[in-house]
């Protein structure tokens, strides 16, 4: 599969899930103008219909990048994920076409670290429940089940962005903090790694999820690491909905044995802000319910917007892969006068010694040359004389291996 390189205007740019203004302002001022924009996800059949025609996407959390739908994406040359996660993508089948996935791995961690902060205080406060009652003419005034936050255990599972933001705002606030990941990390302030999750949860006073979405993190706070948590102990999950078990948190939260609850991502999400919203957790008091909005402030989006379409840019103007999450990542100058050739194949044993011999068979002068590889992927960018640009193109085209090829004018 090859694609040429085309006049910007003919670029399609399909941008779903309403990513902000500042991502179309930013590709509108390097000359990309043919955009479709949508402001929500869209059903599979229209994904696959308008993926088809795309060069580039841009999506969020919701839109799901299968290899199905990916199978229809012949003209698409790269993915960005206007957020944090890239579980949306099967990020096989894309490496697979040449598709390269960027996302913008810290624009939205402190707008998730403030909102749990917040929700934890308010939880240990017992809030959600009493503002729950005065809505209904009721009045709880009691201290009895609240707490302050100073010298309460918060207990960190994830240990990455997200979680050591939260882990230095909690600790400001008087909190001891112990967490658990898979990695050993170097603990911020005096925070403590603990190894075993089990001696998390049951010595924690609030739980709170920051893992990614992967085969080691789905379900992994099931019935019995629910039962495991301390009695009266607070869960907060702004991770993914896959990696609690909402059945067993529900269950807890009526029996008392947990305090109370804040998710913000589900197992199944609306598709948009029409369609119902239907979980295990709804109508208990003292759960905080939120539509996955832990990365949803204006400050997030506008950066995330503006640091993806950046990406976008880069890898369409000059072909810079730098932060990719599936490809080798080159970072390039301008090509100036030349034609730059962009060569993606399989990294395997005898594509660049084909690739050198046509361009020593056919004459073709190399002005610069740039080669990255990952286990599977290798990315060879060649500078050559304008004037050989397309015939290079068409050589490269050939070489058995290749995944994707452009040339850049
Ligand atoms: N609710 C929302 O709107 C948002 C949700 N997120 C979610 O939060 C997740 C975390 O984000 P970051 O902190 O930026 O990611 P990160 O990659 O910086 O950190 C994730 C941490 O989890 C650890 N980890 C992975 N598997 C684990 C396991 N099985 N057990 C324990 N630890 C494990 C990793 O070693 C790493 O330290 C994202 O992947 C995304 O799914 C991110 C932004 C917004
Ligand atoms: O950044 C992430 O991973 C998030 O979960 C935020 O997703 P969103 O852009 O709000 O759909």
């Amino acid at each position: 599969m090859s694609n040429n390189s085309l006049d910007k205007d003919k670029i399609k740019i399909l941008l779903l899930e309403g990513v902000h203004q500042s991502a179309l302002d930013a590709l509108h001022d390097a000359g990309y103008t043919n955009i479709e924009y949508h402001k929500t996800a869209l059903a599979e059949d229209e994904l696959i219909e308008k993926i088809s025609e795309a060069h580039f996407i841009g999506i969020r959390s919701r839109t799901q990048l299968t290899e199905k739908v990916l199978e229809h994406a012949n003209k698409l040359v790269a993915i960005g994920c206007f957020c944090i996660g890239t579980n949306q993508v099967d990020l096989d089948a894309a490496s697979a076409k040449g598709i390269v996935v960027f996302n913008a791995p810290y624009s939205n961690t402190r707008s998730v670290a403030e909102l749990v902060l917040g929700q934890l205080i308010l939880l240990l406060r017992g809030i959600p429940a009493k503002n729950a009652a005065c809505h209904r003419g009721g009045w709880i005034k009691s201290a009895v089940g609240s707490y302050e936050t100073r010298g309460k255990r918060l207990g960190i599972i994830g240990y990455g962005s997200i979680g050591t933001q939260l882990s230095v705002l909690a600790e400001s606030l008087g909190m001891e903090v112990c967490f658990y990941d898979i990695v050993t990390k170097l603990p911020l302030g005096n925070a403590r790694q603990i190894k075993s999750l089990k001696e998390l949860l049951s010595t924690s006073d609030i739980i709170s999820l920051h893992v990614p979405e992967t085969n080691s993190t789905k379900l992994m706070i099931g019935a019995k690491e629910v039962s495991q948590m301390k009695k009266g102990s607070i869960f907060i999950n702004a991770s993914r909905g896959t990696v609690a078990d909402l059945d067993a948190v529900a269950e807890a939260i009526k029996s008392g044995n947990l305090g109370g609850a804040a998710v913000d991502v589900f197992p199944v999400e609306p598709k948009g802000n029409d369609e119902e919203f239907v979980s295990p957790l709804r109508g208990l008091d003292n759960v905080i319910l939120t539509p996955h909005i832990g990365g949803s402030t204006m400050e997030a989006q506008e950066n995330i917007g503006i640091e993806v379409a950046e990406k976008l840019i880069k890898y369409s103007d000059v072909g810079t892969t730098t932060a990719a999450v599936n490809f080798p990542e080159v970072a390039l100058p301008a090509q100036a006068d030349n034609h730059r050739i962009l060569h993606i194949h399989e990294n395997r044993p005898g594509v660049l010694s084909k690739i050198n011999a046509i361009f020593s068979e056919n004459n073709i002068n190399i002005t610069g040359q740039y080669l990255r590889t990952t286990e599977k992927l290798g990315y060879m960018v060649m500078d050559v004389d304008a004037e050989e640009g397309e015939l290079a193109l068409e050589k490269v085209k050939e070489v058995d291996g290749t995944v994707k090829a452009r040339v850049l004018f």
